[in-house]
């Protein structure tokens, strides 16, 4: 194609979303001709399910829920009055909480103000308070947001000693929808721990964001937390940052909490449009299809051109894996669909992994995301008039044309900025994107059965730990091989998950298990120390 071609096919093909000053170029991804034709039907009935969707079906078959995100940024379309209700609650609730905060008003015990907030959560009770916050967030915020995301003990010391002294100035907002996460569970008893260490009550600084009657809920109430804001279950966690999960953090980081519902609902209005053409949403998923096959044969590469949508690859990590990543189809099927996805930023990542996008395996297509804006106020000419921004744009179209040169699909989103209204319209449009994906191929994109699986697994090997360090115990002084251990335990099948707990065990002084003998696992003798 030539570029007066690609010019022409790009004014034809570009969607325009005035309302959020949004743009979707879809002229560097070489669908044919009859290729928005052919799908017209599958699209269609994508269009009505998503209809049935917001007006209240059961659009998650298997766990029997509702899906009702949308309602979040525009009650009024709740089915029934009770939930726009709770809705409308939920977010008076959050602002008058925050602003009592900042004001002084809920205030710690030992300090004459919170200024940090410590956010304990795991997936979607965190991924979407960290893409927020990071996109929005600056140095002079109402308070500084900090995160607790896994069970790593290191990783968990660094953010708490990083809080220090500051500790008895932090708000910690746990974070679960189950209110049984394990890692969220083990966050909030190290930074309850955390406190005490420091004579502070862990309750007077602690809220929690979770379902009604969920274990959460019940330790929050039993420890006379300040708070607790309500989970629904018809919210999922990947798609929760418009519930408490996402509003709470960022009214008390002091964000434009207003504005990303508002451009959150603009992209919703933008894209219930049953025009395939004119709606973003639509021409993502038709763009998703047409590169894998309908299969998730290509990866998706988030490429955003700004520091600040540096999260949106983890976050949409989430959002599209967790949601299309599915072993059957809605008729039972084994399909194995999903959709791969990773990216950074530009144009750091062009000094990383773009030298295989461009010239190695072809199994990707490229999302970049261009935001107009450069930064508050004017830019320093770098070399002649040219400025920064001017570089980071040229490095965008620059390695969007090698690209395409070589054959590898691109798509582009231009953005204004990044406010408070794009991140909610960006968040808003691959929500339903991901929706009619879904639909598009067959899936219920609402569930998340495989998760079960790793935890149920974990599980497992926690409670073979115990009997190990049972029968150690036991046989104290005597130094014994992973497989007598194995065996000893009933467990003669599981001796590599033994040798792997045994390991474990004994490279922390934390449970008494001395390693000696060889480095090698039928070299190695285990025992109580
Ligand atoms: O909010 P929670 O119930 O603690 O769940 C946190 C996360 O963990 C689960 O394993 C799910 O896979 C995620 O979808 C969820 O967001």
């Amino acid at each position: 194609m030539t570029e007066r071609e690609l010019w022409e096919r790009y004014q034809r093909h570009l969607c325009v979303v005035p309302s959020v000053g949004l743009t979707l170029d879809i002229s560097r991804m070489n669908f044919g001709a009859d290729f928005l034709d052919g799908m017209r039907p599958r699209m269609d009935a994508a269009f009505q399910a998503m209809d049935a969707l917001e007006k209240g079906a059961i659009a998650n078959p298997d766990e029997k829920r509702r899906v009702g995100h949308y309602w979040l940024r525009a009650p009024e379309l709740a089915p029934e009055a009770e939930l726009k209700t709770a809705i409308t609650d939920m977010q008076a609730q959050v602002a008058a909480f925050a602003k009592d905060v900042h004001a002084g008003k809920v205030k710690p015990a030992k300090a004459a103000k919170f200024t940090q907030v410590l956010i304990v959560g795991i997936g979607g009770s965190a991924l979407g308070p960290q893409l927020v916050a990071d996109a929005l967030g600056s140095g002079r915020d109402a308070m500084q947001v900090h995160f607790l995301d896994n069970t790593d003990p290191d990783g968990m010391d660094r953010v708490l000693n990083g809080l220090g002294e500051r500790l008895a100035e932090t708000l910690t907002v746990v974070i679960s929808k189950s209110g049984g996460t394990k890692e969220t569970r083990n966050g909030m008893l190290e930074a309850e721990a955390a406190y005490t260490q420091r004579g502070l009550d862990f309750g007077a600084h602690a809220v929690a964001v979770t379902g009604d009657g969920s274990e959460l809920d019940n330790y929050a109430k039993g420890h006379k937390w300040l708070r607790t804001f309500p989970m629904w279950d018809w919210v999922g966690g990947r798609t929760s940052v418009m519930s408490a999960v996402g509003l709470l953090p960022a009214w008390l980081q002091g964000l434009d909490v207003d504005g990303f519902l508002a451009g959150a609902k603009a992209m919703d209005a933008a894209t219930r449009v049953h025009d395939a053409a004119a709606n973003p949403a639509a021409l993502l998923a038709l763009m998703w299809f047409h590169a894998g096959g309908g299969k998730g044969q290509k990866d998706m590469v988030i490429l955003p051109y700004k520091d600040r949508l540096m999260l949106m690859s983890k976050y949409l990590q989430q959002l599209v894996m967790e949601s299309l990543g599915k072993e059957l189809s809605l008729d039972g099927k084994v399909v194995n669909q999903g959709i791969a996805v990773y990216g950074n930023k530009g144009s750091t990542d062009q000094h990383a992994y773009v030298q295989q996008l461009r010239e190695g395996v072809n199994n990707f297509f490229a999302t970049f995301v261009e935001v107009l804006k450069d930064r508050d106020g004017r830019s320093l000419a770098v070399e002649g008039e040219n400025t920064s921004g001017d570089y980071l744009l040229g490095f965008l179209l620059g390695t969007r044309r090698a690209l395409f040169e070589k054959g590898r699909e691109s798509m582009t989103l231009t953005v204004p900025d990044v406010s408070a209204r794009t991140v909610g319209a960006l968040i808003a449009l691959y929500e339903r994107a991901v929706g009619f994906y879904a639909s598009l191929v067959n899936i219920n994109a609402y569930h998340q059965p495989g998760v079960e699986a790793g935890k149920k697994a974990a599980g497992r090997v926690l409670e073979l730990q115990g009997k190990l360090l049972a029968k150690l115990k036991s046989a104290k002084a005597e130094a014994r091989s992973a497989d007598q251990l194995a065996q000893d335990i009933g467990a003669a099948d599981e001796a590599e998950t033994v040798f792997k707990l045994l390991e474990h065990l004994s490279a922390n002084g934390d449970h008494g298990v001395k390693r000696s003998g060889g480095a090698r696992p039928a070299e190695a003798r285990f025992q109580s120390a």
